[in-house]
């Protein structure tokens, strides 16, 4: 009999049931039952669908659609617990805390970090401060009081892997759980992370909207099941790791992901090429009254400005790293244009406020260190200046997301005599860039050209 190894997931998003549960739903259909997934949520944000799923005992089905509108059909078995949300969290904790589980993956979204530019944690982030005095409010305080729990049950050595779209995403969380710890003195705790757990970095990709209405009528006439909680994703899908596990692994290598001794050169080319471009998209769509990613794209003004960022600042900052940088961009460019997946700007948009100094600065800061002002990427930024200002005065389409807003820091921005010089001075934005003398300029000339577009 096949030893069963649990790996525990939180944040039982509609990503993480496209992606890491397909993989290993991919191996258990290879015949390959020593891998099962138990998942659940820091958030009371998903009862229905914990509860769908756990009345069809964790199975779903995955649709996936190509830029030509075929579509496939898989019912997904890898989720095999679901674990129910509880406001002291005790059945993640009790979870992770067994010997079994061998590796605790995490999607909480790019906010779920509480990181600045400098990779610090935001103390004063009100669920970060809550979890700083014992709480569990975020994913520091949750794996915190599961390594405690781990030790007290010397449940041996995990991997602690971050699947999030955050630049070296495994150093990053590591990082600010050391800093947790320490701010906490939970010394030996740190010690016993240092001699028990890796946090490998990740390169996570498959376009994953958010499920639409029509999509449980569709998987009932096309499969004929009645599924409560199905998901859907683009065709595209890839998944590199850094080969730095404490322990036991499942094989990941025979369903196709790419195990690496460095993930830098894919990560950075698929945050700054894929996410930025993305972000900046779903901005000027919506600025320019487009729900859909597909349509922004398409709108060539847009295609424009992502394409001009990509090609004059990013692929010369990236330089020669071993991925072919412009066939990269146009391949994206091509997937953002697949009508049948119907991703919102809604979703995209979100969390620009890590979004920006994560994936956007860094390009800036680059261009500047080798003598080039960055034109193409100022856009971004000024986009997003514009965005931000329709949401200030309540005229956003829909409810903007940002798991780091601090609303009346916005509004008391735009409600200040100079918002532009306000903006380009935020160091949590833009790091050293906001004491630049020029950057206020360059922003408040693509401000203006972002006025000029929308009009
Ligand atoms: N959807 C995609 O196309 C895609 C692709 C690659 C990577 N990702 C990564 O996965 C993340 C989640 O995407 P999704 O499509 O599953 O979104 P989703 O909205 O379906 O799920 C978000 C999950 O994160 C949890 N969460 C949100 N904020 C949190 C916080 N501050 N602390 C703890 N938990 C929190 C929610 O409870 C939920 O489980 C993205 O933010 C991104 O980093 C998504
Ligand atoms: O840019 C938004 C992301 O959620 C994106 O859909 C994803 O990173 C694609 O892999």
């Amino acid at each position: 009999m096949a030893t069963q190894n649990t790996w525990l997931h939180i944040g039982l998003g509609s990503f993480h049931r496209a992606h890491q549960a397909w993989y290993l739903h991919r191996l258990i259909a290879q015949g390959d039952a020593r891998w099962h997934i138990a998942a659940g949520n820091i958030r009371n944000d998903a009862e229905h669908v914990v509860a769908a799923l756990t009345a069809q005992k964790g199975r779903y089905v995955l649709e996936t659609v190509s830029p030509e509108g075929e579509r496939v059909y898989e019912e997904i078995t890898s989720i095999q617990k679901l674990l129910p949300w509880q406001a002291d969290l005790q059945p993640l904790i009790t979870e992770g805390a067994k010997p079994e589980t061998k590796v605790i993956a995490f999607t909480v979204t790019e906010g779920g970090y509480y990181l600045n530019t400098t990779h610090q944690l935001e103390v004063n982030n009100a669920d970060l401060a809550c979890d700083l005095q014992g709480g569990n409010k975020t994913i520091y305080g949750v794996i915190t009081r599961i390594l405690e729990q781990r030790m007290a049950n010397n449940a041996g050595p995990l991997t602690l892997l971050n699947c999030d779209n955050v630049r070296h995403n495994g150093e990053r969380f590591h990082d600010g759980l050391v800093e947790f710890l320490t701010l906490t003195g939970k010394q030996a705790v740190i010690e016993w992370l240092k001699a028990n757990a890796t946090c490998p970095n990740t390169m996570v990709d498959r376009i994953t909207p958010r499920p639409a209405a029509d999509l449980p009528a569709r998987i009932k006439e096309k499969t004929g099941t009645d599924d409560k909680a199905p998901v859907m994703g683009e065709t595209f899908i890839q998944w590199v790791v850094e080969d730095n596990f404490r322990d036991v692994r499942p094989d990941l290598e025979a369903v196709g992901v790419e195990m690496v001794e460095s993930v830098i050169p894919y990560e950075e080319a698929k945050i700054r090429i894929l996410n930025a471009s993305h972000s900046c998209i779903a901005w000027a769509g919506t600025l320019m009254g487009k729900q859909f990613i597909h349509e922004s794209t398409l709108t060539d003004a847009i295609y424009a400005i992502a394409d001009r960022y990509v090609t004059e600042d990013v692929i010369p900052s990236l330089g020669n790293n071993g991925i072919d940088l412009p066939t990269y961009r146009d391949v994206v460019l091509k997937r953002f244009t697949n009508p049948y997946i119907e991703d919102t700007n809604q979703r995209v948009a979100a969390d620009g406020f890590s979004k920006i100094p994560a994936m956007i600065t860094p390009t800036m800061l680059e261009c500047y260190q080798r003598g080039a002002v960055p034109h193409a990427t100022a856009m971004l930024p000024a986009l997003f200046f514009v965005y931000m200002e329709q949401w200030h005065k309540g005229q956003l389409p829909y409810e903007y997301q940002d798991g780091i807003l601090d609303a009346d820091a916005v509004h008391a921005m735009f409600n200040a005599e100079d918002p532009i010089a306000l903006f380009a001075s935020d160091k949590a934005l833009f790091g050293e860039l906001a004491t630049r003398d020029d950057f206020a300029a360059l922003l408040r000339e693509k401000i203006q050209a972002v006025y000029t577009l929308i009009r």
